[in-house]
């Protein structure tokens, strides 16, 4: 099946021109294309793209989350965590997996990695098992409650990276939002592992080891990225990356004040799945094809709520 023009107006989804080897599809979508056409001839597509972040944004709305909005660091990276252990259950099922959840949690010596240690947390109570990897820890209260509690939990420790292919999942949880450039010498095994496996690598609010406002063509193309709170400049390369929205906790003031358009959270969810566009603001094909599937599954023309119209 061939879907040649996508475009999304008004809250409905449009197909414009679709081919199929199927002949039930094509009759299924006939009248909505013709639906599509009249209403495109007769209305102004608005646009919705999603909004990004640069570093120091990312920054500034951390600052501003503890110092005008009474968060302390504990509560946001509880949050932020456990919102990416519920992405990961939505995108990869653990009874989907062959080692039913075995998952290697690579975390580094920010937040990032407290985030990490959080979501391994999260997945052991879920179900799945969790392994971490934390070459350079962080002696701060809460890391060490952080660890401390996986402990508790009998999530284990490693500090092997050789047999990475034993897992079902890596999780990138290394670097964050500070990360500067290039990567210094104790995390070039991981990132070059992070790299090289055919493994599916989760990476945590930006893929580690690239520049944060310009991304790396030749960096991480992690298959799956969680951005918290909003998607970071570097994440606009991710074309072929399954992308959530995770960290629900920005105040409505801190979304005016940057500016933020950002999808709905559907009901009580910790996370949305929402498309990344590609560099020229298009939806790219698989999620294009997502969401063609979701429609012939449901025979339901809405969008899915947290997919956001796209300009022509
Ligand atoms: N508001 C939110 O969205 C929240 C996001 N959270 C998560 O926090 C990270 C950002 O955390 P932060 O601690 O600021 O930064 P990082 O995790 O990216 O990493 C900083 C540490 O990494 C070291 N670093 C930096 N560059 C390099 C490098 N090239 N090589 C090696 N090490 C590097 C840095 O070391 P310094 O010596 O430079 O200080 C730090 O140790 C965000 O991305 C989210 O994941 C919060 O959890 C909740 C709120
Ligand atoms: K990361």
């Amino acid at each position: 099946m061939k879907l040649s023009q996508l475009t999304l107006y008004s809250g409905r989804l449009l197909f414009s021109s679709l081919h199929t080897g199927g002949r039930r599809c094509v009759a299924s979508v006939r009248s909505q294309s013709r639906f599509a056409k009249d209403k495109m001839a007769s209305a102004k597509s608005s646009i919705l793209p999603i909004s990004y972040l640069s570093q120091v944004e990312a920054q500034n709305v951390d600052i501003d989350l503890m110092n005008e909005f009474g968060y302390e660091m504990s509560q946001l990276m509880e949050l932020a965590g456990l919102s990416c252990a519920v992405a990961v259950t939505q995108q990869y099922p653990r009874d989907n997996l062959t080692n039913k959840g075995k998952v290697l949690v690579c975390c580094g010596p920010g937040n990032n990695g407290g985030d990490g240690l959080v979501c391994a947390r999260h997945l052991k109570l879920f179900g799945y098992s969790p392994c971490i990897y934390y070459p350079k820890r962080t002696d701060k209260p809460l890391y060490n409650g952080l660890v401390k509690q996986c402990t508790s939990f009998g999530v284990s420790f490693t500090t092997d990276l050789t047999q990475y292919s034993d897992y079902d999942l890596i999780i990138d949880a290394v670097f964050g939002f500070s990360f500067k450039p290039p990567t210094r010498e104790l995390f070039i095994p991981v990132m070059d592992m992070l790299r090289e496996t055919k493994v599916p690598v989760v990476s945590i609010d930006v893929p580690s080891g690239v520049d944060v406002d310009n991304g790396d063509a030749e960096g991480l193309q992690p298959d799956m990225l969680i951005s918290l709170t909003a998607p970071k400049f570097c994440s606009k390369l991710l074309t072929k990356t399954h992308h959530y929205l995770g960290g629900r906790f920005l105040p409505q003031p801190l979304i005016d004040k940057y500016k933020l358009t950002l999808p709905e959270y559907p009901g009580t969810s910790l996370c949305v799945n929402y498309p990344l566009l590609d560099k020229l603001g298009r939806l790219p094909n698989y999620q294009v094809f997502l969401l063609q599937q979701y429609s012939l599954l449901t025979k339901e023309w809405e969008i899915p709520r947290g997919f956001h119209q796209l300009s022509n």
